[in-house]
């Protein structure tokens, strides 16, 4: 199986990177900058489960992919996704299989929306990475997981083959028979930690330290009946389990958005936050929930940055 994945940051170089490692046929789509670091320095993983160093893996850059892989892991950040699309394009044939591994749902219309839904599969990932400022891939928690599943009835042989594929990795893979409803079920989990931990700027363990475990607990309701209005309500285990993680006195948990973030760089906010916000039915009058409140103080954040920025170039 040729698989190509989509950037080599902090999730398409992991989960890229412990294919490699286990003799996959991998190509990295890169952009030009990180296309001349992983040739000088090699693609580097730092991980509880064991390192990995690959001097120079494959890479490929826009414009040079002149034939379709088999699997194409999309492993972009969503405001990159129109690019990230115009440039794997060429990549997707009448058999290829698109996973995305973003977080949220909204990619999965764009996706549809450019190939066709029957390429489109499901996608999501468990795990906790960023790139260190040497570009190395630093892995951050004990858990590597990642679920792909059918969302048409056509896709269960490419999914036969994508669970052969990952076999044998150095991370759990799993085909899922409802991966519409996993994605929902980390969406309402992920919005709140990203909306907690963003909001006060602190892991969970923090905000229960200050007695902030009730209003994680209330953002999480309102992010659940979000989901169970659009069809998808997580099952009890899934989301007493989120509400236990999101609420654990001394957890270091904390959003990906929130590195992100203080980095002073773009986030999700929109396609994680916004979002969920656009898919409720009925928003309240006035709005004064907890989740508009997460979503404004990131997009003011970004506001501030962008005002920042043109007075420093003025
Ligand atoms: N990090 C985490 O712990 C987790 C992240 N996620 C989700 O995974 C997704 C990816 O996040 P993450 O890996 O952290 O983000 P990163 O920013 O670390 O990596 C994204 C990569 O995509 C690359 N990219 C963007 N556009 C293109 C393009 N046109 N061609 C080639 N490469 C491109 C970027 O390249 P360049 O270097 O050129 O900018 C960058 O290296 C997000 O939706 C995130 O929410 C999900 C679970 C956990
Ligand atoms: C919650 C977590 C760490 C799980 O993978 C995640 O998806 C993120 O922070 O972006």
């Amino acid at each position: 199986m040729r698989i190509l994945v989509v950037g080599a940051g902090a999730i398409g170089g992991y989960f890229g990177g412990r294919l490699l490692e286990a003799g996959r046929d991998v190509t990295f789509l890169v952009r030009s900058a990180r296309a001349a670091r992983l040739a000088e320095s090699g693609l580097s993983i730092r991980s509880a489960f064991g390192d990995v160093d690959w001097p120079a893996p494959p890479t490929i850059t826009a414009g040079a992919i002149d034939e379709p892989f088999d699997l194409v892991l999309v492993s972009c950040k969503s405001y990159d996704l129109d690019g990230a699309i115009a440039d794997f394009a060429p990549a997707v044939g009448p058999e290829t299989a698109v996973v995305p591994l973003l977080n949220g749902l909204r990619h999965l219309d764009v996706l549809d929306a450019r190939f066709g839904a029957d390429r489109v599969l499901g996608g999501l990932c468990l795990i906790s990475t960023k790139l260190d400022d040497a570009g190395r891939i630093a892995h951050l928690s004990d858990v590597h997981r990642l679920a792909f599943g059918a969302r048409v009835p056509s896709q269960a042989k490419q999914v036969e083959a994508i669970a052969e594929a990952f076999a044998g990795a150095t991370f759990e893979s799993r085909a899922s028979d409802d991966i519409l409803l996993e994605m929902w079920e980390k969406w309402v989990f992920l919005a709140t930690l990203a909306g907690v931990t963003c909001l006060m700027r602190a892991s969970i363990g923090d905000v229960v330290a200050a007695e902030g475990a009730d209003l994680a607990a209330a953002m999480l309701e309102e992010c659940r009946a979000v989901a169970d209005a659009n069809g998808r309500p997580p099952r009890p285990s899934a989301f007493e389990s989120a509400r236990a993680r999101l609420t654990a006195p001394g957890s270091h948990l904390t959003a990906s958005m929130l590195t992100d973030l203080e980095r002073g760089g773009r986030t999700e906010a929109d396609h994680v936050l916004g979002d969920l916000l656009r898919r409720r039915p009925e928003a309240p009058a006035p709005d004064h929930s907890l989740l508009r409140l997460a979503y404004t103080a990131l997009k003011a954040q970004e506001a501030r940055a962008g005002r920042e920025s043109w007075l420093s170039d003025a």
